[in-house]
């Protein structure tokens, strides 16, 4: 594959010209829909249930937190919108044009470990059905399911954004049928659910696993999807209101996410496991597994084709100039290897939640200093050409030392509330004066945003003289 091939249907990091803003809201929302209708999406219900929340109190906070971590993920989608540039290009303003290649190559990387995150649950799943046809769970079968899995997902996903709104309006609406299908069957059924499962946590312990799991499993998941968020939202028109860009991306990302973690927390309310294989085979025999296969195939390939898309992009705003082809070698190694990691992992539940603390840690603040920097310091104006600009001629400058400040302040904040499952990941702040709570998402964002409005303040640099005289 070449690039020319490539080149007629596939966008670098230039704004996109207004004749080929040709998205709509309702693709936006079957783009979000899509990538989140995967059974990794089941984990997060599992997760609360594994690390010993009641069902009904797991829940709660799958809903209560996807209310705010979805709002301010849809609230990122506006920025591409206005301005029709992707989500790490557009970093530059708030980091300058060399400092927003850290968050890039964050990004880039971070992007090939959900690749793996994300292929680990249909083979698994995969495994189980085939298992049911008298196929064995060996690890050579492993890695050939693996193999085609990881095969199919990057080829779509290096073909660029008009495949992929197009394969995700045709395959979300009856992959979203099947999902009811799955939970008609789930809820009905005597046996499935355990309606009353309570926590088994002492009264301390208890508080402190809701917090780490709101951060984990609620609030964090929409978080999770910040750093892609304008990459996609950058095709859709100016005729369009940003506003009903917000709530189609709110929309599509919140129903499967609720939907699908609701699912995964009752299933394991009685097989008490995250095996997703166990949890399929429990539930569901026959004709209907081979429908829950489809599904679980097509999960990770409609999220998958988002990130690989955006970790080209991510790579190019680095300023990395590196062919398609050794990006999809790259992207296949990694993926590879985070999911034997997975795989092998004694507990996935507690791999998974090392996973989303750790990456939330620094999505967070970079969350902050964007929002703070878009929303409040240049009121949505950006001048779009400065951002392409040399590090040496850019208005932003090459590197904004206050916006990279304000990163590490809400990091080190993050971190000192921060309760995960391992020793690094617990802050002294949160072990030793809030009895184990982790309210690590809010403070990195929080303190992040509010250290680079108050530099800001302080210092009249190059950028805010521009956000003045904003133009597109
Ligand atoms: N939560 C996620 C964010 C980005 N990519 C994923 O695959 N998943």
């Amino acid at each position: 594959m070449t690039d020319s091939e490539l080149r007629a249907d596939l966008h670098s990091i230039e704004p996109i010209p207004d004749a080929d803003r040709d998205s709509t809201g309702p693709q936006q929302m079957w783009i979000w829909a899509g990538a989140n209708i995967a059974p990794v999406n089941w984990a997060l219900g599992a997760l609360g249930i594994i690390l010993k929340l009641g069902l009904m109190e797991t829940i709660a906070v799958i809903v209560l937190g996807n209310i705010v971590g979805c709002a301010i993920f849809a609230t990122f989608t506006v920025m591409g919108h206005k301005t029709g540039v992707n989500q790490m290009v557009l970093s530059r303003s708030a980091f300058g044009v060399r400092g927003a290649y850290l968050p890039s190559i964050l990004m880039f990387l971070m992007t090939l470990g959900w690749i793996g995150v994300n292929t680990y649950f249909p083979v698994k799943v995969s495994m189980g059905i085939l298992g049911q046809f008298g196929v064995p769970d060996t690890w050579p079968i492993e890695i050939v399911v693996i193999t085609l899995v990881m095969a199919v997902q990057v080829l779509i996903g290096i073909y660029g954004f008009y495949a992929i709104r197009t394969f995700e309006k045709y395959t979300v609406p009856p992959t979203i049928a099947i999902m009811v299908l799955m939970s008609v069957l789930a809820w009905t059924r005597p046996g499935v659910v355990n309606w009353s499962l309570t926590s088994s946590l002492a009264p301390g312990a208890h508080l402190a696993m809701l917090t780490l799991l709101t951060t984990a499993i609620g609030v964090g998941w929409g978080i999770s999807w910040v750093t892609w968020a304008s990459d996609y939202s950058r095709f859709v028109p100016r005729s369009v209101p940003s506003k009903s860009v917000f709530w189609y991306s709110y929309v599509g990302m919140f129903v499967p996410t609720v939907w699908l973690g609701i699912l995964g927390a009752t299933i394991a309310s009685t097989t008490l496991d995250t095996d997703p294989a166990k949890m399929v085979s429990a539930v569901f025999g026959g004709p209907v597994s081979i429908l829950v296969l489809l599904m679980v195939l097509h999960g990770p390939i409609a999220t998958n084709i988002l990130n690989v898309y955006s970790a080209t992009l991510a790579a190019l705003s680095a300023g990395l100039k590196f062919s398609r082809f050794w990006l999809t070698v790259i992207v296949g190694v990694a993926g590879y290897l985070v999911t034997l990691y997975f795989i092998f992992a004694p507990s996935f539940a507690k791999a998974f939640d090392n996973w989303m603390i750790s990456l939330l840690l620094w999505m967070s603040p970079w969350a902050g200093v964007v929002l703070a920097d878009f929303f409040i310091k240049r009121k949505g104006k950006i001048d779009i050409a400065e951002l392409y600009r040399s590090p040496e001629t850019s208005a932003y400058g090459d590197i904004n030392w206050a916006g990279m400040i304000a990163f590490l302040a809400g990091l080190v904040a993050g971190w000192l509330v921060e309760d995960g499952l391992v020793g690094a990941l617990q802050g002294p702040i949160s072990t030793n004066l809030l009895g184990g709570a982790d309210l690590s998402w809010l403070f990195g964002i929080g303190v992040a945003g509010l250290v680079y409005l108050g530099l800001g303040k302080l210092s009249t640099s190059p950028s805010s003289i521009v956000a003045s005289g904003a133009g597109r």
